[in-house]
Formats: C-alpha cells, sequence, structure tokens
C-alpha cells in the first residue's frame, strides 16, 4: 500500500546521506586553524584516541564552543563542527538539507499530499534535523528515519481517537452516519463495518436514507440479506431524517447496538442535499458522521473531506480503495486538513476488506526500509 511514496521517503534519505558524506571527512588544516589553538588540540586528541572524546568536551574545547558560538547565528561555527568531529558526532547543516528537503517538497506533492501538510513535515523534519549531531554510532539514515516518523506521526494522528473504545462507552443505540459523493463506497463501507461489529460483540441494524437515487434501496437491501442484517427504508423520495429516525427507534425497541445510516452521494455545493444533512443532524442527532471517499481521489478527496467538514461537521473519514494503487497522499493529508481522524481504510470489495486506521502502522510501513 503507497508504495510511491514510501518510494519517494527512501529517495530522502538518500539524500541526506549523500550530502551529508563529505561532512564525515575531519577539517581541514585550514578549518583546525582558523579554530584556534583549543580546537587543534581538540581535534587532535578526538581523532587519535576516541574514549577521550568526553574529557574533550568537558574541558577547554567547552569553553571555546561557548565563546565561538557567542558570536555566530544559526550556523554551526567551524569550532562547533571541529568539536563535533571530535567527538564523534556530526552536525547537519541547512546547506546539507536544502536539496533533499527540496526533493522530498517534490516527492510528498507528486503523491497528492495537501500543500499546508507538506509545508508542515518539512518544517518538522527541518527543526528536527538541523543543528542535529549524531554518534558515531548513529547512522544518518537513522537520523533522517526519526525525523521523518516524527514528522508524518505529528499531522496523520491529529484528532485520531479509539473507534471502538467510543463505540463501547456510548449509551445504545449508537448511531452513525455515512457522507460523501457518490460513487465512493458509502453503502459497501457500512456493510463491511456491520461485518467489523458483529466480528466485536455489537449488532447493528442499516438504515437507508438514500431516499434520492433510484434502485439506493435495493443494493443496500442486497448486502443487509447477504448479511442478515435487518433494513430499515421508506419509499425513493422519502425524508432521510425519517428513515434514520426510524432506524433509531427500532434498534432502541430491538435491543440493536448501533443504527448505520446511509445518506445519498452529493456534492458539498448542493443546497438541497447539504440541507438533508442538517436536518439528520437536528432530528437524530447521531452520535457520529463519517466521511467517506476514495484514497485514489487523492487531494480531491482531502478538499471534499474539508468541504463536507465546513458545511456539516464530520467526526471523520473511512477512505476506501487503499487497494487500488493509489498515492498516499489522501491517507497523509485529511486529518490534518481537516482536524478529523481517518478511522477506517477500505482496502477491497469483501466485507471483511476493511482496516482500523493506526497512524503509527501506516508511518512505519512508510518509512520501513524493508
Ligand atoms: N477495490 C475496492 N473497491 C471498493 C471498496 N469500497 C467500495 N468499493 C467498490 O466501489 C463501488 C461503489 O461502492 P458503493 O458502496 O456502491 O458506493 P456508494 O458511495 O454507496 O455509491 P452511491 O450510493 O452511488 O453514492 C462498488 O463497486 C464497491 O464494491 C474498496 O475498499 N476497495
Amino acid at each position: 500500500m503507497f508504495d510511491g511514496l514510501k518510494d519517494k521517503l527512501s529517495g530522502f534519505r538518500e539524500d541526506v546521506e549523500e550530502s551529508t558524506e563529505a561532512e564525515e571527512e575531519p577539517p581541514d588544516d585550514e578549518t583546525a586553524a582558523e579554530s584556534g589553538a583549543a580546537a587543534s588540540d581538540a581535534s587532535a586528541e578526538g581523532v587519535g584516541d576516541t574514549t577521550d572524546a568526553a574529557a574533550v568536551e568537558s574541558d577547554s574545547a567547552e569553553a571555546a564552543a561557548d565563546d565561538d558560538s557567542a558570536s555566530s547565528d544559526d550556523e554551526p561555527s567551524t569550532f562547533q563542527r571541529a568539536k563535533a568531529f571530535a567527538t564523534g558526532r556530526i552536525i547537519i547543516e541547512e546547506e546539507d538539507l536544502e536539496e533533499p528537503l527540496w526533493n522530498l517538497e517534490m516527492a510528498l506533492l507528486e503523491s497528492d499530499v495537501e500543500m499546508s501538510v507538506a509545508e508542515q513535515i518539512l518544517d518538522s523534519v527541518r527543526e528536527s534535523m538541523l543543528g542535529e549531531s549524531r554518534k558515531q554510532v548513529e547512522t544518518t539514515g537513522e537520523l533522517v528515519e526519526s525525523a521523518l516518523h516524527d514528522a508524518l506521526l505529528d499531522v496523520i494522528a491529529v484528532g485520531q481517537f479509539d473507534f471502538e473504545q467510543r463505540i463501547a462507552e456510548a449509551d445504545k443505540p449508537v448511531t452513525i452516519v455515512f457522507t460523501g459523493v457518490n460513487g465512493v463506497g458509502k453503502t459497501t463501507s457500512i456493510a463491511k463495518l456491520s461485518e467489523w461489529l458483529a466480528d466485536r460483540g455489537y449488532s447493528s441494524v442499516l438504515a437507508n436514507g438514500d431516499t434520492y437515487r433510484a434502485g439506493a434501496n435495493e443494493q443496500i437491501r442486497e448486502h443487509a440479506d447477504r448479511l442478515g442484517r435487518d433494513l430499515i427504508s421508506h419509499d425513493q423520495g422519502g425524508d432521510p431524517a425519517a428513515v434514520i429516525y426510524d432506524g433509531v427507534e427500532y434498534a432502541a425497541a430491538n435491543d440493536i447496538d448501533v443504527v448505520l445510516g446511509d445518506t445519498a452521494g452529493r456534492l458539498h455545493t448542493s443546497d438541497d442535499l447539504m440541507a438533508q444533512l442538517e436536518k439528520i443532524d437536528r432530528v437524530v442527532d447521531p452520535d457520529m458522521t463519517l466521511f467517506v471517499d476514495e484514497a485514489v481521489a487523492g487531494q480531491d478527496a482531502v478538499n471534499r473531506a474539508k468541504e463536507f467538514d465546513d458545511a456539516a461537521a464530520i467526526d471523520g473519514a473511512i477512505l476506501t480503495k487503499a487497494d487500488a494503487d493509489s498515492s498516499g497522499g489522501a491517507a497523509i493529508s485529511v486529518a490534518y486538513v481537516t482536524g478529523k481522524p481517518i478511522l477506517f481504510l477500505g482496502t477491497g470489495q469483501g466485507y471483511d476488506d476493511i482496516t482500523l486506521f493506526d497512524p503509527e502502522d501506516l508511518v512505519e510501513s512508510l518509512i520501513d526500509e524493508e
């Protein structure tokens, strides 16, 4: 999953490794001379005998470094570099990162990562790597990996909550309404989620709030029949809020844990359909409204998530078709842009093809070298 993005992130690691390679060389005579006698001593001692590094760090070299850094700005001073080398450390400088960060930005944008998200990732990678010194035991690759890990996790995990725990703790029945544009996989996701809940001991009823599209009742009925779930539906043209309300009543009367309410596919610009969502909110007051879109839709999915959230607040998102060859941009961007987490990934057309979204797992899989 998201292999293209994974390759590109690995390209960033290689870029940084390449550009810091030169830094691995000891400072030349000129550099050492510039740094003054104390630095030369520190450097010579450090090179000759790394076990003395701690002593070098703690005595005259330290004092000289302080003096030196007082006169410089953000750039590590010559002396700091000499000291870093003497103590077996490498300092990552702005110029080492310039080209790799540029390439990383291009790679993220090509992977459909939203602009503000890409900038946030770059800022945090830059911040955690600049001026960073590493021990010889730590490779530059490891340093890059940890910077990328933290930067990605920070944007992907925005607003994340434990879906199962929320279901467990909520008063029953829990009502979940699904929104999104046409054909992205809302109905299929409802059927999958009904199975996912059943696997964890929760009963559910489906309610078809898509009273707009001809054939919508038949489509969801097919899923309900296959899964052996009850379905609440009204005739085409009926009031979606009334259908979902009936679903809630039915669940309460029959001791069913969760109501899964479908809605017609709509654009956020369809005023009448968006007004329906507001009415559902008013009449049913759902516990959660989940926005469904396709991972393959990339930036479009991110923009739609934002537009839907603005028009009728969502609590989280489901990204379907993550099994198709998608760029990964939507999975990385949706939470940061909307402030609402991705809760599930759809990974195929079978009822079991749904995975609880775990930001840490996604980040690990994106930066894993294997
Ligand atoms: N490969 C793949 N296909 C999926 C996934 N989720 C849904 N689909 C397919 O996407 C198509 C559309 O799914 P629907 O569930 O009908 O979409 P919808 O959003 O309810 O559509 P409307 O009712 O028209 O708004 C179907 O062929 C599904 O099998 C997924 O995670 N992976």
